[in-house]
């Protein structure tokens, strides 16, 4: 799916803003769709959680309501109208003039729908946007249906508890530990198209010698054969080479090659032309495989230094916010680092756009998290969510496919694979064949584990690249890092003796700013960076060893909890992007790690 782009033939209509706002119940509007008459202001994009000190917002359960006005200008006249919604989390209803247009599940990803036949040029409109925040078994993050949500405390069995838990209102009780914000949390933008358009761009890159070599796919509407014709274009605007026909193979001559900061993440653009309509698509020339136990960047063993993120800030909840976006990427250059995971979901498109431009490498995951219920409930076998989970992989990698900080997918974190092994193994497996499939170039794919009996999980060793959380010496051996590295350096003799490339992408200490200690104890600044410092040594003992993913990059906000203090306090950095004492740890220890060939 192409990214809006407004540009010589195209153009956008930007509905981002203030928009009209109201809660509703659970009930779910059907055909048509009428308002109350009080509303109140809310800003797209943004979560509407954080937008009014009300508990109601912060908690709220059901569907909520927006509303505005479009308008289409006239010298828009003749164009093809696409009504596009970056992120609606997590289901939406979209209304035009009161009436049904479309509808679309999933929280994180991109949907659209041709508007030409529905609204002319010059006229105006009423758009309605129902959003509906509910989880449970059959959403993707998922929400438990009962019990408590995920790191929630319990005292099972004691009757006022248990009376109290059947008398609440239904609420969200998210089996993932990040707080479920809601609402148009992506841009609302109308583009237009000549009506002989371009549908998808598709780019698989090679390199040959010193030539670059780009296989193309230029997909277009029905349309009386009208010639395709696609440019190559260098960082000058210049071309440097071209082709016509729908899809071909392009020899980049002595070319500028993406590579990770500090190297030069160059970026070539393809221009398509198709009768009238034109689209710019960036892309960088490079090779992502796997061979042994390294995970090879143009041909050069590749380590991962970064961390496990979040889409999350204040007032914005998981709403896109492209100033942050270039915080945090100036802080990961700070940091020296040079990557990071979607945990636990996919990003705004913008980001990955600033990634591909400052040569940031991503690991991309679906928001496929939760997917367990302890060792009572097998859930491949009760969550009705397959369907759904393939939906999210193929419209992912759709979305993503030409971008080169792209180097791996990620089609889940830390789902049960230990108490089901079997159903584990041939729901997941399926998922990994899927996603080689659909990925025209083909990356790496893996699965990210939780902390497991890794002796019994037959699914995580069957992944690319064995991508693990773990948490020795917090969640486990708590505060005693002696035995916590004991511990670890016997399952890493396991995984020595697998033959695969393994990364840590979870491991970490809750520290709260400003705690600190002669002697280093948990949530201390001290103990985040001792627990840091005495894992990581362990890791440089094993060349098999490609990446250390710290979780997290920063705080961030969760459900309430007896664990959690005013949220995740795992973060190198505050929410408000202060470092704690373990980002100038890592700023040091990365500073001194190269991105390729480490270990030797
Ligand atoms: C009981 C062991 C479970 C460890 C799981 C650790 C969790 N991984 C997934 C992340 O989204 C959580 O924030 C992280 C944590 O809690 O900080």
């Amino acid at each position: 799916m192409l990214y809006p782009q407004e540009n010589k033939i195209r153009g956008i209509i930007d509905l981002n803003g203030v928009w009209d706002f109201a809660l509703g119940t659970t009930e779910e509007p059907k055909d048509t769709v009428t308002l109350p008459d009080q509303m109140e202001p809310i800003a797209v994009p943004a979560s509407y959680n954080d937008q009014k000190d009300d508990i109601a917002y912060r908690n709220h359960y059901g569907y909520a309501y927006y509303r505005r006005n479009i308008t289409v200008p006239s010298y828009y006249k003749g164009q093809r109208l696409v009504l596009r919604f970056d992120a609606v989390t997590h289901f939406a209803k979209i209304y035009l003039n009161g009436v049904l247009l479309t509808q679309h599940k999933g929280g994180f990803l991109p949907f659209e729908v041709d508007i030409t036949d529905k609204l002319c040029a010059g006229e105006s409109a009423e758009l309605v946007v129902a959003v509906d925040n509910r989880i449970n078994h059959s959403t993707l993050p998922v929400g438990n249906e009962e019990g408590t949500s995920f790191m929630g405390a319990d005292n099972a069995g004691v009757p006022g508890v248990e009376a109290a838990k059947r008398w609440r209102k239904p609420q969200n009780l998210p089996n993932f530990d990040f707080f479920n914000y809601a609402g148009i949390n992506r841009p609302v933008r109308i583009y237009t198209t000549p009506k002989a358009y371009i549908k998808d761009v598709t780019l698989v890159t090679d390199i040959r010698g010193t030539d670059g070599i780009v296989n193309y796919q230029v997909k277009t509407s029905d349309t009386d054969g009208q010639e395709v014709v696609l440019q190559i274009l260098d960082a000058n605007g210049n071309e440097v080479a071209q082709a016509k026909g729908t899809s071909g193979e392009i020899v980049i001559p002595d070319a500028k090659l993406w590579e990770p900061y500090p190297g030069t993440p160059y970026l070539y653009t393809a221009a398509v032309t198709f009768g009238d309509d034109y689209y710019e698509e960036p892309f960088g020339v490079r090779t992502v495989r796997v061979e042994g136990t390294s995970f090879l960047i143009n041909g050069k063993p590749f380590y991962f230094k970064g961390f496990g993120k979040h889409e999350d800030s204040a007032f914005h909840g998981r709403g896109m916010d492209v100033c942050l976006d270039v915080k945090d990427v100036n802080l990961i250059h700070w940091l020296h680092a040079n990557s990071f995971r979607t945990s636990h979901y996919p990003y705004a498109e913008e980001m990955y756009r600033l990634c591909d431009r400052e040569g940031i490498v991503i690991i991309d995951e679906v928001p496929a998290v939760g997917i367990g219920a302890g060792a009572g409930i097998n859930p491949y076998e009760t969550f009705p969510i397959r369907e759904h989970h393939e939906q999210v992989i193929k419209d992912m990698i759709a979305r993503d496919k030409n971008h080169p900080c792209v180097v791996m997918w990620s089609l889940g974190n830390e789902p049960d694979t230990e108490n089901f092994p079997e159903s584990a193994y041939e729901y997941w497996h399926s998922l990994y064949e899927l996603a080689h499939e659909t990925d025209p170039s083909d990356r790496p794919v893996t699965l990210v584990c939780c902390q497991n009996n890794y002796e019994k999980d037959i699914v995580t060793r069957s992944m690319d690249v064995v991508c693990i959380n773990r948490y020795y010496g917090w969640y486990n051996l708590s505060g005693d890092l002696d035995a916590a590295c004991y511990g670890l350096n016997l399952e890493l003799d396991f995984w020595e003796s697998q033959n695969k490339p393994v990364m840590i992408t979870e491991y970490g200490a809750d520290a709260v700013a400003g705690i600190h200690e002669c002697v280093p104890e948990m949530f201390s600044e001290e103990f985040q960076v001792e627990f840091y410092k005495r894992q990581n040594a362990q890791f440089d003992k094993r060349k098999f060893f490609i990446g250390e993913h710290v979780w997290n990059f920063a705080d961030f906000a969760t459900v309430q909890g007896c664990m959690r203090v005013d949220g995740n306090k795992k973060g190198l950095f505050t929410r408000e992007r202060r470092p704690k004492m373990a980002a100038h740890y890592f700023k040091e220890r990365w500073g001194e790690i190269p991105n390729f060939e480490y270990k030797g």
